[in-house]
């Protein structure tokens, strides 16, 4: 039996990023490769769960909200890319799945729609990816390099879709303002807030 080690299953509004405002299913899978000083996740405890059983309480929760949309996220969901991949080809096509994921590790699935967050090596993450169309940015800003290596590889690929930027939660006033500061280098960009947050939401 194929088994997935889950931190937490729930149903919330999407937070961030291009699909922001939209209720949501979020399923957590457990483990990270990255370790980002400011990760707000805790991913300390996990669940094993069959794919069996992932898929009932998704399911469940999804038909009694109403839902449409299942957010994966973590975590790093792509350790964990061949259970899923099991897990995604039984959820039924009316369904939209979204992954969040910081594109470290180099796995493509067309049917699902990515949030690409990289994190580290991003000019890699960024050319193993920006060429799909079931693919987006969302870059978090810690500071004006940040913002610099956005605007290099806009530039450098050619990119002109939107690309989301969102400032590190416990700074993202003041990184709404260098963002601002760099408009006259920056187009098609959209500031990300983690609406979720500032609600008290999941
Ligand atoms: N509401 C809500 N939206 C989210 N979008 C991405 C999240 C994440 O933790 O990856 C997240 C989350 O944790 N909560
Ligand atoms: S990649 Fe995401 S989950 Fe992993 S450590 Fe960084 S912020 Fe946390
Ligand atoms: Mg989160």
């Amino acid at each position: 039996m194929i088994k997935i080690k889950v931190s937490e299953i729930f149903t919330s509004f999407q937070g961030e990023g291009p699909y922001i405002g939209t209720p949501a299913t979020f399923l957590r899978l457990y483990g990270c490769n990255l370790n980002c000083p400011w990760c707000d996740t805790d991913i300390s405890t996990y669940e094993i769960l069959s794919v069996d059983e992932v898929f009932e309480i998704l399911m469940t929760q999804m038909e009694f909200n109403n839902i449409r949309i299942l957010v994966i996220t973590g975590g790093e969901p792509t350790l964990q890319m061949e259970e899923l991949k099991r897990l995604i080809k039984e959820i039924p096509d009316e369904i939209k799945i979204q992954i969040e994921t910081n594109g470290s590790i180099f796995e493509y699935v067309p049917e699902i729609d990515y949030v690409i967050s990289p994190k580290e090596d991003k000019e890699t993450v960024f050319k193993n990816y920006y060429k799909y169309d079931n693919v987006f940015f969302k870059f978090v800003i810690c500071s004006q390099e940040d913002i610099d290596e956005v605007i290099y590889l806009k530039d450098k690929y050619n990119y002109d879709k939107t690309i989301w930027l969102q400032g590190e939660f416990s700074k993202d006033g003041e990184m709404a303002d260098l963002i601002r500061e760099n408009f006259p280098h920056l187009e098609n960009v959209k500031l990300s807030v983690q609406t979720h947050k500032y609600l008290n939401q999941r």
